[in-house]
């Protein structure tokens, strides 16, 4: 490697204790996925495998603390982002690490806000970031970036170039058919048109495209699973029963498709009143809790119910990039780096776990 492991002043077992202390602060499970190295005589680059831009800082000082503090030694701390691929599916789509599903079982709870909001949160948090809106029945995220009078260019005829909207490169069947049309498409065709959008994007390089899934868990939402190269999935619900039973069906499908599944985000989890900051559980209470102890699935986010959240995307602004202090982007940006954190974690168990289950598996999903 063009990195030396070596770090002046420090010896192996230093650098691993190091190391150690770093991938906790991180909330990394295993530190060895962290690759420290010496960068200039004074600081030292920290690779890590997934982005965490809001909590770097504070880890950085934490980090010249406890050298400082342990080691009777001076160093400042760099970061730099290696986002890994999935093994068992890399190479599918040109440029595109990781292609993760936002889906839900349920319309209208939340599922294209959630999906353009984390999308947004994990490129603030240091990724390279697309979205692609493959909801068939009501393609939003035009809207919500409001990028929708907007065509993708394609000078060549063949392959588009995407619409970049803050900072995210997209593509959508919205940019493309209107809506209506595309809502009576049957799943070869709609799975047809998805591949398509997804394989004649120009799309940059990209540490994470997010795919806003058409809601539900028929034949479509199947065969449209099944046309994606998919690392991995997030299953958006509200916390009541009928949205929950949903959502469990939405886990199960991806579970067939032996897709991992990230976590759970529930959304318009409470309201909080503006004047007295009582908490109301419009649509009852722990309910996604219940489901991700149930599956044993991180509960990755409670988004509360909040106007502000739907004003900024119909007027196709960024919440999280206009309103950085704003509690609600305090939660997405929480929620990107958990994911992301659990992304290259379960990157490892499923590349392991396709590989105990040998090629056909993997053969079968793609045919
Ligand atoms: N937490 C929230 N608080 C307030 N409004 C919200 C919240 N989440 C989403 N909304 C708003 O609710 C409406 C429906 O959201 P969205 O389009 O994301 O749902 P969906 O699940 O993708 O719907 P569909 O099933 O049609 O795809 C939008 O106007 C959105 O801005």
């Amino acid at each position: 490697m063009f990195f030396s492991s070596k770090i002046s002043g420090l010896s192996e077992a230093d650098i691993n204790q190091l190391k150690a202390y770093i991938g906790e602060l991180l909330g990394l499970e295993n530190h060895s996925d962290l690759t420290l190295s010496q960068n200039t005589e004074k600081t030292c680059l920290v690779r890590l495998p997934f982005v965490a831009d809001s909590i770097w800082t504070s880890v950085a000082e934490k980090a010249s603390e406890f050298v400082q503090h342990t080691f009777a030694h001076s160093i400042r701390f760099e970061r730099e982002y290696n986002v890994p691929i999935f093994e068992a599916k890399q190479n599918h789509v040109k440029n595109v690490k990781n292609i993760i599903a936002v889906a839900s079982g349920k319309g209208g709870v939340g599922k294209s806000a959630s999906a353009l909001n984390l999308a947004i949160a994990l490129q603030l948090e240091g990724a390279r970031v697309g979205i692609l809106d493959a909801d068939i029945y009501g393609p939003s995220i035009p809207i919500m970036l409001g990028t929708q009078n907007q065509r993708p260019e394609s000078p060549d005829n063949k392959i588009m170039q995407p619409i970049v909207a803050h900072g995210l490169a997209s593509n959508s069947i919205g940019y493309l058919v209107q809506n209506d049309h595309a809502s009576i498409w049957r799943g070869p065709m709609a799975s047809k048109a998805l591949s398509q959008l997804l394989k004649e994007t120009a799309w940059p390089m990209l540490d994470y495209l997010i795919v806003d899934m058409p809601p539900g868990t028929g034949d479509i939402q199947l065969t449209m699973c099944q046309q994606l190269p998919l690392t991995a999935a997030v299953v958006v619900t509200t916390p009541q029963d009928i949205a929950l039973s949903d959502a469990a069906k939405g886990i199960a499908m991806f579970e067939k498709l032996a897709v991992p599944v990230l976590g759970i985000i529930e959304n318009m989890s409470y309201f909080e009143c503006g004047n007295c900051h009582h908490k109301t559980a419009i649509f009852s209470e722990k309910g996604a809790l219940g489901l991700s102890e149930k599956y044993a699935l991180p509960l990755l986010a409670q988004v509360p119910l909040n106007p502000i959240i739907r004003e900024y995307a119909d007027s196709g602004k960024s919440l999280l990039h206009e309103q950085v202090q704003h509690d609600i982007s305090v939660i997405y940006r929480q929620c990107a780096i958990d994911l992301s954190r659990q992304l290259c974690e379960s990157v490892k168990l499923s590349a392991m776990a396709s590989k105990l289950a040998g090629s056909i598996q993997v053969t079968q999903l793609d045919a």
